[in-house]
């Protein structure tokens, strides 16, 4: 299953997920290629809008201390749902589907989720740290919100401008 991930500016990105219904094969083969992909492109969380499936599921794999992603770490996330979130952080966010650009990014410290895995049984997870934060970064996602959305407006004009350069200069490169 051939997957490739849609990138800023795609109005793809901007779709709203729809619930997922039918945790069958078709869920579990997309699941099992969103993984791979994640890892081989150095990411830590991947919704599936970004790989056009506008589903609300997302996998993540936070890297452990020694900055490993063992397979054990893998969550695949669906239908999530947040009953709790406190505190306050901020951390330089990046996006598989905003290739190059990292800013930093107010989140929740402290989040709980209730979600469902692959086979539809219910789950609660209480989320601190990184993982609160990708949490946060991928359900974001499954509304058709971008990290560069939280920017203040000077940020998000300075992003624009270095963006389309960087977009310019790709195009020049091929
Ligand atoms: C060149 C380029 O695009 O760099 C990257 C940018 C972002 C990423 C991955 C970002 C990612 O997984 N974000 C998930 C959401 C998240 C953001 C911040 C903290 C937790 C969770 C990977 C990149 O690729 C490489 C080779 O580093
Ligand atoms: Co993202």
């Amino acid at each position: 299953m051939k997957l490739n991930i849609v990138e800023y500016p795609d109005k793809t990105l901007r779709k709203k997920s729809c619930e997922v219904k039918e945790f069958d094969a078709s869920l579990h083969k997309l699941l099992d290629a969103m993984n791979p992909l994640m890892i081989n492109t150095n990411g830590i969380g991947l919704a599936a809008i970004q790989v056009a499936y506008p589903i609300r599921a997302l996998i993540l794999n936070v890297p452990d201390e020694d900055g490993e992603q063992p397979p054990e770490n893998l969550l695949e996330i669906i239908n999530p749902v947040m009953t709790h979130k406190s505190g306050e952080t901020t951390y330089q966010e990046g996006c598989l589907s905003v290739p190059q650009f990292y800013e930093d990014i107010k989140r929740y410290d402290n989040v709980v989720i209730n979600y469902q895995d692959r086979y539809g049984n219910t789950k609660t997870l209480d989320a601190d740290g990184l993982l609160a934060i990708a949490i946060q970064h991928e359900m974001d996602h499954l509304e058709g919100i971008l990290f560069i959305d939280k920017l203040s407006y000077a940020r998000r004009k300075k992003f624009e401008k270095e963006y389309k350069r960087m977009q310019k200069e790709k195009k020049h490169a091929k």
